[in-house]
């Protein structure tokens, strides 16, 4: 039997529904989450945008090439994990706990120029989805019986990224071995993740047997995926999500995808460990996120 993606809706489900799911399937819809289609709309609108820029304008705002991710990341060319996207990301900055608009604008160092009204759109959809991602980590928590204590940091204190990626449309045979996005988990607390309905989508090894299941995302709908240091917060109850995005069958008609993504992250200075375990097991996450983003994307040549 195909295993199914749960569905938990806001307006009824308990913590214990929430943790339950996520034990079960790694990965959750998430409905009646009360985040306006609109909010979403205007990000991918401006992002869409923004990647049809000519090269020069988006390199003004191409990611430095070390430390952690933001701002525009092309195509990576080569490597084992190239992938076959590029993308946008604004990164909250460390320490910052008030979400007001117009002081975490002016923190970002590489919002766009064009087009107009990219940071406003951005910075918008980012508020609301601070607070989906702090109710939802509660929920974790509350579900796990982990300690209330551990919680400021996964919630006001979160260090969060929202990224659009943009696939690009195929119009040949993509290069052997490549994929619009290699095997992975993701590396933080949880992803809020929707993307439209292009062929050549995501597929998430789910159930027992870990099977790939094409996953198609739901219009209504935010896919929670547990990743890595929720993995490790929850004491390994909650597995995390692993995941990977498909090249388009050959006979698709060659289209391009969009993907919104908010990876949360507990705060950089969490030391993630299972509470009932010894400390030693436990991880920074400001190391574990570093590590895992250096392996996995080296600026080399891009598009
Ligand atoms: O585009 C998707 O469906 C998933 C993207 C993804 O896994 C990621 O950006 O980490
Ligand atoms: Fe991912």
């Amino acid at each position: 039997m195909t295993a199914t993606v749960p569905v938990i809706d806001l307006q009824t489900a308990s913590a214990e529904d929430l943790v339950n799911a996520l034990i079960a399937a790694s990965c959750v819809f998430v409905v009646g989450h009360g985040i306006p289609t609109a909010e979403r709309e205007a990000v991918v609108r401006t992002g869409d945008q923004f990647f049809a820029l000519p090269r020069d304008e988006k390199q003004k705002v191409i990611w430095p090439g070390d430390g952690p991710w933001y701002g525009w990341q092309p195509v990576n060319e080569s490597g084992p994990k190239a992938d076959l996207h590029e993308r946008f990301e604004v990164r909250l900055a460390a320490g910052q706990s008030q979400l007001d608009d117009a002081a975490w604008a002016t923190s970002f160092p590489l919002w766009p120029q064009h087009p107009p009204g990219f940071s406003q759109a951005w910075t918008r959809l980012y508020a609301s989805m601070h607070s989906l991602s702090s109710r939802l980590t509660r929920m974790i928590a509350q579900g796990l019986k982990l300690p209330e204590s551990d919680l400021p940091a996964w919630t006001l204190r979160q260090h969060s990224n929202l990224v659009l990626n943009h696939f690009h449309a195929q119009t040949g045979a993509p290069p052997s071995g490549r994929l619009r996005a290699h095997a992975h988990t993701d590396i933080g607390g949880i992803t809020l993740l929707w993307a439209d309905d292009a062929p050549g989508g995501l597929e998430a090894a789910i159930g027992p047997e870990q099977a790939w299941v094409p996953v198609r995302l739901r219009d209504d709908a935010y896919l929670l995926q547990a990743g890595d240091l929720v993995h490790l917060w929850s004491g390994g109850r909650i597995p995390a999500n692993l995941h990977r995005v498909v090249n388009p069958p050959p006979q698709a008609t060659p289209q391009a995808r969009r993907s919104l993504v908010f990876f949360h992250h507990p705060n950089p200075e969490t030391w993630v460990a299972p509470t009932d375990g010894a400390a030693q097991s436990g991880i920074s996450a400001a190391e574990h996120i570093l590590a895992r983003q250096r392996t996995d994307y080296a600026m080399t040549e891009s598009r």
